[in-house]
């Protein structure tokens, strides 16, 4: 059984926490952080073992009552993996201390690809990242592309593709501090980072990205434009993105007009916090001209990528080869149809 510990107890940390502890090929080996309040108390509550990222920190945690197991420095030595879900350059300053103590490490999309020289999308890359010593699994709209346009790649239709991402301006529980209201933020580049990102996992793909940012919280959109290699039938695009089991096809036409609607699907469906680790791309908004493909869908930010981590894990450690098994496993524990 692998051993996993997590650093960084966010909105991705606590969700990859929850997910490992849901495997049966590895175990949640603790959790690290710096903060003493509510946040961690969710980890307390889930009788997770508590380390403490600085002194101060475990000085702080104690006075607040938590049981704090040791220092990070501790829990590396007890982990085989660790999974760094702190903000973007926290953990690629962590990955020296990863380095000397020798543990492999998996960091998140706000990393760039250099802090570990590859990146991952199961459905793509998987084989790639068995046994290295790290990888950086990509960001939630990065991941969305690649899931997409890697299932038109698969059925030989996709020539290029062109997309305008529309992103939410935080996340939920921080709208409080900061985000943006009656306006929309146009990226000053084109093409912006999530095209050439998609590119670090996947060099033949032909993608250009624009984005901009939009006043709501509850996911990112995505409109895409894609040149396929050749006429072809809506139900022969619908069959390539069906092999995908992480993108979920929805009916406009069955209310769900909007990205609050599917939210509330999920939240009804019991996921925790809503989640959804699927792509929500509308089948009957989907277009097929000639050879051209017009579709939009939905990103979940916060809930993509978890599945994700865990087939890097699996990867990572090579306690799967095979990486069609890991995603169906991964699929199986967090209720992935
Ligand atoms: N939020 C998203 O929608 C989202 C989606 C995909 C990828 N990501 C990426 O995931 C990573 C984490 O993002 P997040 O949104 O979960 O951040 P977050 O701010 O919600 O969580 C980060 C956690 O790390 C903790 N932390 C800070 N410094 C630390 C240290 N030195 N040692 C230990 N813990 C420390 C913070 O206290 C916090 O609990 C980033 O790379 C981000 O780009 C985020």
């Amino acid at each position: 059984m692998k051993k996993i510990a997590v650093i960084g107890y966010g909105v991705i940390g606590k969700r990859v926490a929850d997910a490992i502890a849901l495997q049966d090929d590895m175990e949640l080996t603790g959790v690290c952080d710096i903060i003493s309040d509510w946040r961690i108390q969710n980890a307390v509550r889930k009788e997770y073992d508590i380390y403490a990222a600085t002194a101060e920190a475990a000085n702080k945690m104690k006075s607040e009552g938590i049981s704090v197991k040791g220092s990070m420095q501790e829990l590396l030595k007890k982990a085989d993996l660790v999974v760094d879900c702190t903000p973007k350059k926290i953990a690629a300053k962590n990955v020296q201390i990863y380095k000397e103590k020798d543990i492999k490490y998996i960091v998140q999309g706000g990393e760039k690809h250099e802090t570990t020289g590859h990146s991952f999308s199961a459905e793509n890359n998987y084989k790639s990242a068995i046994n290295l010593d790290a990888t950086r699994v990509v960001s939630c709209n990065t991941t969305s592309i690649l899931r997409t346009l890697t299932a038109l790649k698969r059925a030989d239709l996709l020539d290029y593709a062109r997309g305008t991402l529309l992103r939410r301006a935080t996340d939920p529980w921080e709208s409080h501090l900061g985000g943006i209201m009656n306006t929309m933020v146009p990226e000053r580049d084109i093409p912006s980072h999530q095209g050439p990102d998609a590119q670090t996992v996947d060099s033949d793909l032909d993608v250009v990205t624009s984005a901009v940012k939009v006043p709501e919280t509850l996911s990112h959109m995505h409109y895409w434009n894609v040149k396929l290699k050749r006429q072809a039938t809506k139900e022969e695009v619908l069959n390539a993105l069906k092999t995908s089991s992480r993108i979920k096809l929805i009916q406009y036409d069955q209310g769900l007009v909007s990205n609050n609607t599917i939210k509330e699907m999920f939240l009804d469906m019991g996921r925790p916090w809503g989640d959804m680790y699927e792509v929500a791309l509308w089948e009957d908004m989907l277009k097929v001209q000639g050879d051209e493909l017009f579709y939009a869908y939905v990103v979940d930010n916060q809930a993509i990528v978890i599945p994700e981590t865990i087939d890097a894990i699996r990867a990572l450690t090579g306690i799967e080869t095979d990486g069609a098994k890991s995603i169906l496993k991964t699929n199986q524990s967090l209720s992935i149809a």
